[in-house]
């Protein structure tokens, strides 16, 4: 971190003809840029004149001139632009960390008169050349990396676009708490937009008439606590197609591929439960659900250039593929919900209404939605937040939980002598029974700290400009919440890397957003609604993965064989499959 010191402007004093010293310390990169990626901080500081005699400094008027690829033949490090008050630029080229250089020719600018003594009140812009990229395999790594070197509210410039990035739960609590309210629209995105019939979806609608009463409906019909306790009976089905599936493994001593058996019993669970078919009997076939799901959930994580640069950025995504896998993408989930449709229309059972029932019927009842009559394009919108939703989130974090345990054998053990001597020696786990698992509860928030399914939550995108931590904040900037960075973040927790469910045995920490540290399911307006739903998944399925069975690493392997590396997209899966040997629990 850079403050320039007296000493520093001192120097610069000798190398040009005047001097800006800035009292409050910042930030300054150091490395070279690549690509169209770039990162710029976003600060009011004020500038003191030291010089003699008044000066004269280049003004920029044109903001769309700070962009990254308008510099990328300079020569220099990084450029430096104040703002003040009037909207006016000045821009500086900046040498070394120590000494600033006003530019001397630029077309479009107009100089600026700065007087000795006098204080100026500006709005910083750094804009440098990293190799560092936002836009990496990985971008929650990279962005934690960043955090760690410039603090937890950082600016990144991604081509037109402003994204503010917070890393800690002090920052995430002021958007997320304080500033709810002006940040809690979503910035339409390629992806979603696609994908979401144009933006006719829970997550990807803008805050508006529409997605509140999306959200009621959500919250009264569908995903509301009664509702997840009457599809009981479909998840112990289910799971119990699971364990005996598993049982078959446990005989043979063959390992089971933890990975497809969660996703499988997830996206049994959800088709059943809101779509009212098993997906076995639609037009895809389990390997290839599987793929279209997470396909889908790649196409809605990726970064696509015309995001970022308008006009021309869908150039970019043709030549890249991005645009076709995303068109197939859509008509293969296009299909998916048309097929269902034809299901319900042709087994129409009287009594029993499901999601898909229940969303058609108010389609025949002509029901308006904010401003909108619901046509087939919105059910199929909302069904794709099920889907993607209720499918890959809970299969994920079922997954790091049994890797972190098959890693932690001591912690393995306890969780299973929680569960076994509570349960006793009943054949089937209840509902209910999960509720006085105390200990496999705290597993669970353990995983959701080190593997939040959705590490950078969904973007937001800001309504009115408000201030995080003397930053400010304008119209328009996207939003993102490092859960992931926060959740490893030692002034929250103490070792953070190490797997300690124990660390919640005292506390009142829980995911449902109220506690900034632990924000699996985000906070504020935008929380996720299926969070009951997802939770109580999770629970059920790893209570009985770990009451039926003892779990052993293939032969020949050691625990530290295990590799927790991630796989890309907007949830983020465990890359490779993790395989594990089942063997019975005979007890019962
Ligand atoms: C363990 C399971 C789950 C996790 C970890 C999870 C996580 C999240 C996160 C982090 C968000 C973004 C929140 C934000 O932007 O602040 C979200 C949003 C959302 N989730 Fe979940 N989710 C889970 C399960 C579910 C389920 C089961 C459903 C539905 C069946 C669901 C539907 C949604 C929807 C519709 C949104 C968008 C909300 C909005 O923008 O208003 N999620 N979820």
């Amino acid at each position: 971190m850079l403050g320039l010191t007296t000493a520093a402007a001192a120097s610069a004093s000798q190398t040009t003809t005047s001097c800006l010293f800035i009292k409050r310390p910042f930030v300054l990169p150091t490395r070279k840029v690549c690509g169209f990626n770039g990162l710029c901080f976003n600060k009011r500081a004020s500038l003191v004149v030291k010089s003699k005699r008044p000066f004269s400094c280049n003004a920029i008027y044109n903001p769309q001139v700070q962009t990254i690829q308008e510099y990328q033949s300079e020569t220099f490090d990084y450029i430096v632009f104040f703002q003040d008050g009037s909207g006016k630029k000045a821009k500086m080229e900046v040498a070394t960390d120590e000494a600033f250089t006003p530019i001397k020719q630029d077309t479009k600018k107009r100089k600026l008169r700065y007087y000795p003594g006098n204080i100026y009140e500006y709005h910083l812009l750094l804009v440098f050349r990293s190799s560092e990229t936002y836009t990496g395999e990985l971008p929650h790594q990279s962005l934690w990396n960043l955090s760690k070197k410039y603090g937890p509210v950082m600016l990144l410039k991604l081509g037109k676009v402003p994204t503010v990035v917070l890393s800690s739960s002090e920052t995430a609590k002021q958007a997320l708490r304080d500033h709810d309210l002006h940040c809690c629209s979503r910035p339409s995105l390629a992806g979603g937009r696609e994908l979401s019939y144009n933006n006719r979806d829970i997550s990807s609608s803008p805050y508006n008439e529409y997605w509140k009463e999306l959200r009621k409906l959500c919250a009264q019909e569908l995903l509301s606590s009664k509702q997840i306790q009457s599809i009981q009976p479909i998840k112990d089905e289910e799971v119990k197609k699971v364990i005996d599936s598993i049982a078959e493994s446990s005989s043979l001593k063959n390992p089971v591929n933890l990975n497809k058996t969660f996703l499988a019993l997830t996206t049994s669970v959800v088709c059943r439960t809101a779509f009212g078919v098993s997906f076995e009997g639609t037009v895809l076939s389990n390997d290839r659900f599987n793929t279209l799901v997470r396909e889908a959930f790649e196409m809605l994580g990726s970064f696509s250039a015309s995001d970022f640069i308008p006009y021309i950025g869908w150039i970019i995504d043709r030549f890249t593929g991005l645009q076709g896998r995303r068109e197939k993408s859509f008509l293969d989930l296009d299909a998916f919900y048309e097929q269902i449709f034809d299901l319900h229309n042709k087994e129409k059972q009287e009594g029993s209404e499901d999601l898909v029932d229940l969303l058609l019927r108010l389609e025949k009842e002509e029901i308006v939605v904010g401003n909108d009559k619901l046509t087939r394009n919105h059910i199929k919108a909302i069904l794709m937040n099920i889907l993607l939703g209720g499918i890959d989130t809970s299969a994920i974090s079922m997954t790091w939980a049994m890797a972190e345990l098959a890693k932690n054998p001591r912690v393995m053990k306890k969780v299973q002598s929680e569960i076994r001597s509570q349960i006793k020696n009943k054949e089937r786990i209840s509902f209910d029974d999960t509720d006085k698992l105390e200990y496999l509860k705290m597993v669970i928030k353990e995983t959701w700290r080190l593997h939040p399914p959705t590490p950078l939550l969904l973007p937001r995108e800001v309504m009115t400009e408000f201030e995080i931590n003397g930053y400010t904040i304008p119209v328009k900037t996207r939003v993102h919440v490092n859960v992931w960075a926060i959740g490893r973040d030692p002034d929250s927790w103490k070792d953070p890397e190490m797997f300690l469910p124990e660390r919640f045995m005292d506390s009142n920490i829980d995911a449902k957003g109220q506690n900034f540290e632990l924000l699996s399911f985000g906070s504020g307006r935008r929380i996720c609604p299926g969070m009951y739903m997802g939770t109580t998944m999770v629970e059920f399925g790893l209570a009985n993965m770990l009451y039926h069975f003892d779990w052993k690493l293939p032969e020949g392997m050691a625990v530290e064989d295990i590799d927790m590396e991630e796989a890309p997209g907007l949830t983020v899966s465990k890359k490779s499959e993790l395989l594990l040997v089942p063997v019975k629990y005979l007890e019962h």
